[in-house]
Formats: structure tokens, C-alpha cells, sequence
């Protein structure tokens, strides 16, 4: 994201040059010429894209040019070669040009002094060829905050690997790195650890001074061996329990200086309590425009339940044309699939336990910033 505005120290085009292949003419020389009596003008130079001594046009003569050659002075139009016999010595020309015709002036994208990208521009494509295509070798911008991301559990094997029964593959590390990526972060994906509590503390001690912000999957619930619970409790990290579902435990606070966010293990309380917690934290760090997810009202398309006292996030499926939502899947937070097929959470509310088709509801847009 670019720290401060770029103002366009050049024009661009930085000058006259041609926008087709063909002939520079004076289209005086040339306005009595058509098919029956084509104008036939002595080619006095050839002019390739880049050649640099500009040599300027003579009455009555053409220029062979290329696409983005310069237009040597005097002339004030281009005739596309499609528009004559392509002579090299001497060309006919089969079609009166407008004056001006093919000629992309300089200064007409961008002129010199305005302002080309303003302070906060996310650097995408276009942004980036706008600066190289104005002569900036380099551009000040907000570093991403830096997140390293690290799953827990003795269950997890890599996908590609065999299975043994009561193992399963490690989804959340990829889900939670890209997330980041996707909200603008920069994420490294540690190696996962298991549930011993040496192995946890070592990778993270490794690991943190390298990041501004930790997030961990896994281990921070009410069993034994929740083992980001049991190695950080004693840190500075805090445990607690939210009022919400999926996403219920939680914890929070600074391991050795870096910030620490403890997921919970369920690949769908982990995503949501991503959107939830994180991810406008670390747009707002990184002083992004648009901090939170695009809220919108939408209509239920069937009836919705959720348990007294607890702010619900349901996965859905938002028809921005007609102004519905689909609650899609169970509120149970394993459902993968009904994760990836949805485009927004429903919001429900801590106070509403039944709601009805028809109802409005508040929906985060997934598929916008
Ligand atoms: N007695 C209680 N049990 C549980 C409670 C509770 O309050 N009392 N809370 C439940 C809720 S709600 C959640 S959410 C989970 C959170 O548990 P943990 O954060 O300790 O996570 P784990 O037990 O390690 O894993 C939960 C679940 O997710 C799977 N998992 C974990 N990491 C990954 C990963 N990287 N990739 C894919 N799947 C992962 C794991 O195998 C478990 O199935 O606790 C409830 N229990
Ligand atoms: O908080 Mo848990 O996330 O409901 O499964």
C-alpha cells in the first residue's frame, strides 16, 4: 500500500509518437488521395519504435513508423499500412487521413505534476505498471504486518501423507496463512507441532522475533493436553470464552513481545474467529481502507436457530440480485465443505433464538474487502 501520494514527475506519453503501424504524413499532402488516385510520397526515413535521433518530416515526403515511435515533427497524421501498398522507397496511400489521425499525443494519459496514485492505493497490477511506465524504480509504501501461523495437535499429518485411524489432515494452517495473505498480511506457515508442550514453546520461541503477530489453531478448549493453553497461560497470554458460536474459546495477549491470537481448532470456529478478531485488526494495523467486511441486510430464506445468549455466525449463500441469504449446513463448526461453499456469514444476533423466512438479517460479505 503506497505510504504517500505519486505525482507524475513525467507526461505519459512522454511524447507525440504513433499509434499504429504505417506512414507519417502532413495531412495536407495527402487530402486529395483515394483508392482510384492514391497519393504517392517518396519514403525519406524509416522509424522503428526507439529510435531516438527523430529526424523531422519534409513536405511531400513520409516516414515509415512503427507503433510507438516517435512522430518526427511536421507531421499530423498516420496512415495504417492496411491504408497503403507498404512501399519502402516510395509508398501509394489509398485514403486521405484526419488531421491528428493515429497520433497519440503526449500528455494525454497522464501529464506531468498530476497526482497518478494517492496515499493508501493497494499496489496491484495496474499500479505497479503506472509507476515503472512513469520511471519509478521503486515506491513508498506501508509494509504488511508480518504473521507467522502455527497449528497444534497430535492428529495432524501433512496432506500427502498415509493416515492411520484418529489422524486427519491439517487443513488450518493453509486456511489461516491464506486468509492473512488475502487480507492484505504476510504469512509464513510453520511446520505444525504436536501436543507436547516443549515442541510448542521451542517453535515459537524460534519463530516469533521474525513476526508481528502470532496466530496458533488448536489445543485452547476445556480437555487435557490443549497444549497452547497449558504452555502460554503462564506467558501473558488470556483464556477465555466468548459468547459466540462458532469461535467460543479464545485467547489473547503478548508472547515475548510479539502479539499472540490462540484460535480454536475447528477448522470453522477457527476461519470465523479469523474474520472476526483478526482480520480487521490487522487491515486497521496496516491502515487499509476498508477495515471490516461489507455489511449488508438481506431476507432468510428459511428459517434460522440459534442458542440463547450467543451471537451466531452461520455460513451462507448471499444472492446480491434478489437480496436474499441461504443458511447453508449445520451450525456445527467441522463442516468444511458447507465453509467453502458459502459467500457470506449470517450474523444472528445474541438475543434472537428463532428467526423466520423472510426475516432480515445482517450478512458479512465474504467476496469483498
Ligand atoms: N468439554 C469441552 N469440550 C470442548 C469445549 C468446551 O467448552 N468444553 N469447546 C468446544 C469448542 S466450542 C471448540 S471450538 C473446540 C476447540 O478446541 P481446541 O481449540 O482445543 O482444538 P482441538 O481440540 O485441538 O481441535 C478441535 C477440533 O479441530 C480439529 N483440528 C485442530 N487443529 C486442526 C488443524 N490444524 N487442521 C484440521 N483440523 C484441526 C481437531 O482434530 C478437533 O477435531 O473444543 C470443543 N470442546
Ligand atoms: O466454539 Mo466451537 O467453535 O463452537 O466449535
Amino acid at each position: 500500500m503506497l505510504a504517500r501520494d505519486v505525482v507524475a514527475t513525467r507526461a505519459l506519453p512522454g511524447f507525440d509518437n504513433s499509434a499504429m503501424d504505417g506512414y507519417a504524413v502532413r495531412a495536407a499532402d495527402t487530402e486529395t488521395a483515394n483508392t482510384e488516385t492514391p497519393v504517392v510520397l517518396p519514403v525519406a526515413e524509416d522509424i522503428p519504435a526507439g529510435r531516438t535521433d527523430g529526424p523531422p518530416l519534409e513536405a511531400g515526403t513520409a516516414h515509415r513508423i512503427m507503433t510507438g515511435a516517435a512522430l518526427p515533427n511536421g507531421a499530423d497524421a498516420v496512415v495504417p499500412v492496411e491504408l497503403t501498398d507498404g512501399g519502402t522507397t516510395s509508398v501509394a496511400i489509398h485514403q486521405a487521413p484526419r488531421l491528428g489521425q493515429h497520433v497519440r499525443r503526449a500528455g494525454e494519459d497522464i501529464s506531468a505534476g498530476a497526482v497518478a496514485l494517492r496515499r493508501g492505493q493497494v499496489l496491484g497490477a495496474p499500479h505497479l505498471a503506472l509507476l515503472s511506465a512513469l520511471g519509478y524504480a521503486t515506491a513508498p509504501v506501508i509494509p504488511p504486518i508480518r504473521t507467522i501461523v502455527l497449528s497444534t495437535g497430535s492428529e495432524l499429518v501433512a496432506p500427502g501423507q498415509p493416515l492411520r485411524r484418529g489422524e486427519i489432515y491439517e487443513s488450518n494452517g493453509i486456511m489461516l496463512a491464506t486468509a492473512v495473505r488475502e487480507a492484505g498480511g504476510e504469512a509464513a506457515q510453520l511446520r505444525f507441532v504436536s501436543d507436547d508442550p516443549g515442541e510448542f514453546l521451542h517453535t515459537l520461541r524460534n519463530r516469533a522475533p521474525e513476526a508481528d503477530l502470532i496466530i496458533t489453531s488448536g489445543g485452547v478448549s476445556a480437555g487435557a493436553y490443549e497444549v497452547v493453553k497449558d504452555s502460554l497461560a503462564q506467558h501473558g497470554v488470556e483464556f477465555l470464552k466468548v459468547a459466540m458460536q462458532p469461535g467460543m474459546p479464545q485467547g489473547c495477549g503478548v508472547f515475548e513481545n510479539t502479539p499472540i491470537v490462540t484460535l480454536p481448532g475447528n477448522p470453522v470456529s477457527a476461519l470465523v474467529s479469523f474474520e472476526v478478531f483478526i482480520r480487521p485488526a490487522l487491515r486497521r494495523a496496516m491502515g487499509l481502507p476498508s477495515v471490516s467486511r461489507p455489511v449488508i441486510k438481506a431476507e432468510l430464506t428459511e428459517p434460522v436457530r440459534s442458542p440463547a445468549g450467543k451471537r451466531q455466525f452461520r455460513r451462507g449463500v448471499l444472492d446480491r440480485g434478489r437480496g436474499t441469504v441461504k443458511p447453508i449446513g449445520p451450525p456445527a463448526s467441522h463442516h468444511l465443505r458447507w465453509l467453502a461453499s458459502a459467500n457470506c456469514l449470517v450474523d444472528v444476533p445474541e438475543g434472537s433464538t428463532d428467526l423466520n423466512a423472510g426475516d432480515a438479517v445482517t450478512v458479512w460479505d465474504l467476496e469483498s474487502d
